[in-house]
């Protein structure tokens, strides 16, 4: 018989003829067994022995008491109660506060201290933690005779001791002599030095700065108006007893780093040390100056907004108007949309190059292109407003110096956007929190109401507040109206009557031009953030993005981190133009040697072999938690979003509730995070990552939380495990 039978000619009922006899039944066994052999296989209940004479009659168990403090367990705090004459409330009382301090702190305390703090901050639970927190340790170091031992150590001790023996530089103390319970010992920024130097300050000194949450404190410089999240607090010091950064020693990374003849020659680590030395004899700032002083400074504008407010076809006709885009290609555009009845998208396809972004008429990636002001080289990233295309809008906004926030006028729509659901608000809270604090906000299709004042002051007077809350400064928001289809307000005044009557500022060219360029960290070590692989024209292969700090230039040997790969900068173009260096706040597109193409990933940093970037997979971070349903709860998994990486994490810890206002602590080890609060938590990622300390790097110090396809909150690292 065939093995492979035909089975779609198979004729079913023939197939398993005489079946149904056989199954469903019980089948008659021909062969004979005796029944006391049956009897062997077979089960039979009455054989089993009931669970009665499990137990010995005589030992019965007596029903538990209820009002029997000794059995309900009330026994562990009664006797102390009794010694100190206690009333029935204030028993009570006690029970209740022991209770809630155990499951704050567990059993690490002994029990007397803690009986003896409640009655002293007179049952104030919140006063009594806080002594106790505050106490903890050497109330652990010397408990009284016969106090249960405490079941852990604190665990700061623990990381502290651990990192002693990893990190080859011992911290310097200032004052060796004070002890450790009598100081806050806080880390004194010193970047990029090997030898970290921890200051010893005398109890009861402020040495932090306290800053509001997410509003922006009055005076500060431009480039400091990022911080929205200070690490800079009171909880950040919780942690930062220790000296080391996480960062990697190249020593102890075992660098490996190919010749550009794709040999796989391991570069000796004193060579790339010698490398990076002579990169430090460059003035790199006097290099820079030379050769872009003369040019107009760059800027990267992301144009962020809920879906359909007009981001695209605002930005199309601008760039049209600019005469970015020839009248031949507008008129193939024009064509084309006509016969897919899209002519309303037409300025919008100049941005929405992809066939299934003109078909869907929405924009899914960041479109990107370039445009000069009097003063500026724009280059323009325009983001997808969809919901589900939100990892795509952030990857924009981390490149973003500053944003264009556009907002649809037409009545309703501007509403849709603005409350809860919409992209309007979140789209803002999260470029303010990935650091950009100009803002430009586009209030679009003025058209559509008449070109109505009223209207207009109506959204600036409804965003105004919101954004100030989000903690941009009145000074660095500018609302200008417009309408991109119609191309009102864009390069130059406005024309139409009904505006002109009200309206004399300036255009939307005019507000891109007056924004302030950003510092270029130029003289840190080099940076480059990966968002794109692809193969190029020549050997090896290209990444792209953005050079967040330092410099790099053609012939560099450099370090793919967190893969710990090195590789050669084999050649670099800045818009497609080859280019022998660039420097920190370029887009660039480098071409790699000596690393497969395997090993690169999007996400991944290029950096400075001799400086690496740190790589962990647990760090502590100050985060704001943003408009959640679900508080956040020590064990919640997230999706992490650091610049164009998304990593699976876990919060592992939530060390603080901070004020939001302050920054001080309000709780320690609070039980979950509400929304708006902010905190000190402890994440745990699936792989290793590339992170900074939000005070080394800033750029590279951010991220944001998303769970679900919303995101949670944002994060400024302040201390790497
Ligand atoms: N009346 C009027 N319609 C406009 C204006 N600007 C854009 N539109 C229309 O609004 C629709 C959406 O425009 P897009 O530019 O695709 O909107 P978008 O914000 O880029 O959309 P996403 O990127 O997908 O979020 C199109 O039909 C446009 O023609 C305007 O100023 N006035």
């Amino acid at each position: 018989m065939s093995r492979h039978r035909i089975v779609r000619a198979m004729d079913y009922s023939e197939e398993y003829d005489g079946f149904d006899d056989v199954y469903g039944h019980s089948v008659e066994d021909d062969n004979c067994i005796s029944p006391s052999d049956a009897a062997q296989f077979m089960f039979d209940r009455t054989r089993q022995p009931q669970m009665s004479a499990f137990f010995n009659e005589e030992n019965d168990i007596a029903e538990e008491d209820e009002s029997n403090p000794e059995r309900s367990g009330q026994v562990r705090h009664s006797g102390v109660c009794q010694r100190h004459g206690l009333s029935e409330v204030d028993e009570a009382r006690l029970r209740s506060c022991l209770e809630e301090i155990h499951n704050v702190i567990g059993d690490s305390v002994p029990e007397q201290i803690l009986v003896d703090t409640v009655l002293q901050n007179e049952f104030n639970l919140e006063k009594v933690l806080d002594a106790v927190l505050s106490n903890a340790p050497s109330a652990a170091e010397k408990p009284p005779a016969g106090a249960p031992k405490p079941q852990r150590e604190k665990r700061s001790r623990d990381r502290g001791a651990k990192r002693a023996t990893a990190v080859p530089d011992k911290p310097r103390i200032d004052d060796s002599s004070t002890s450790d319970k009598q100081i806050g010992v806080v880390l004194e920024e010193n970047k990029f030095a090997s030898t970290p130097v921890v200051k010893v300050v005398p109890p009861g000194t402020k040495t932090i700065s306290i800053t509001k949450g997410f509003d922006v404190a009055p005076g500060k410089s431009q480039t400091d108006c990022s911080d929205n999240l200070k690490p800079d607090s009171d909880a950040s010091s919780l942690r930062s007893q220790s000296p080391s950064s996480g960062r990697i020693s190249p020593a102890s990374t075992g660098v490996d780093i190919t010749d550009s003849s794709s040999d796989s020659k391991a570069l000796p680590a004193r060579e790339a040390r010698t490398a990076g030395r002579s990169r430090d004899k460059v003035d790199v700032l006097a290099q820079y100056l030379q050769e872009r002083g003369h040019s107009k400074e760059q800027l990267h504008m992301v144009v962020i907004g809920h879906v359909d407010a007009g981001k695209s076809t605002l930005m199309g006709h601008l760039l049209y108007r600019l005469g970015q885009v020839t009248k031949k290609i507008m008129h193939k555009y024009e064509q084309e949309s006509k016969k897919l009845g899209k002519q309303s998208f037409v300025y919008a396809w100049i941005l929405d190059e992809t066939g299934e972004e003109r078909s869907r008429g929405i924009t899914m990636d960041v479109g990107q292109s370039k445009f000069e002001t009097a003063t500026k080289v724009v280059t323009l990233l325009d983001a997808p407003g969809h919901k589900d295309f939100i990892p795509n809008m952030i990857m924009g906004a981390t490149q973003a110096d500053v944003a264009l926030l556009v907002v649809d006028a037409t009545r309703g729509e501007f509403e849709t956007g603005f409350e809860s659901g919409g992209q309007t608000r979140e789209h803002a809270l999260l470029v303010r929190s990935l650091g950009v604090c100009q803002l430009g906000v586009v209030v679009n299709k003025l058209d559509t109401v008449g070109w109505s004042q009223e209207r207009f002051q109506e959204v600036v007077g409804k965003l105004g507040a919101f954004l100030k809350q989000a903690g941009f400064r009145e000074s660095d928001v500018t609302f200008v109206p417009c309408s991109g289809l119609t191309g009102e307000n864009l390069v130059s005044p406005p024309s139409e009557d009904m505006l002109l009557q009200w309206y004399k500022g300036p255009c939307l060219l005019d507000v891109v031009d007056k924004f302030k360029s950003p510092e270029r960290p130029i003289s840190k070590p080099f940076r480059l953030s990966i968002n794109d692989i692809f193969k190029g024209t020549g050997s090896g292969f290209c990444v792209s993005g953005r050079v967040e700090t330092g410099m790099v230039q053609v012939g560099d040997k450099v370090l793919v981190q967190p893969q710990n790969e090195g590789a050669i900068i084999k050649a670099l173009s800045i818009d497609d133009v080859a280019v022998q260096v660039a420097y920190a706040g370029d887009q660039v597109s480098a071409t790699l040697s000596g690393i497969d193409m395997q090993n690169v990933s999007v996400g991944y940093i290029l950096c400075d072999p001799t400086q690496p970037i740190p790589v962990t997979s647990h760090f502590e971070a100050r985060i704001v938690v943003f408009d959640t349903k679900l508080p956040i709860t020590k064990g919640y998994s997230v999706i992490l979003h650091h610049q164009s990486l998304l990593e699976q994490a876990v919060i592992t810890n939530l060390v603080a509730q901070l004020h939001k206002s302050s920054g001080e602590v309000v709780k320690r080890r609070p039980r979950c995070l509400m929304r708006n609060s902010n905190a000190v938590v402890e994440l745990q990622t699936s792989h290793p990552i590339s992170i900074e300390l939000y005070k080394d790097i800033k750029e590279l110090g951010r991220f944001m939380l998303r769970v679900g396809g919303v995101t949670v909150a944002a994060g400024l690292v302040t201390q790497i495990f």
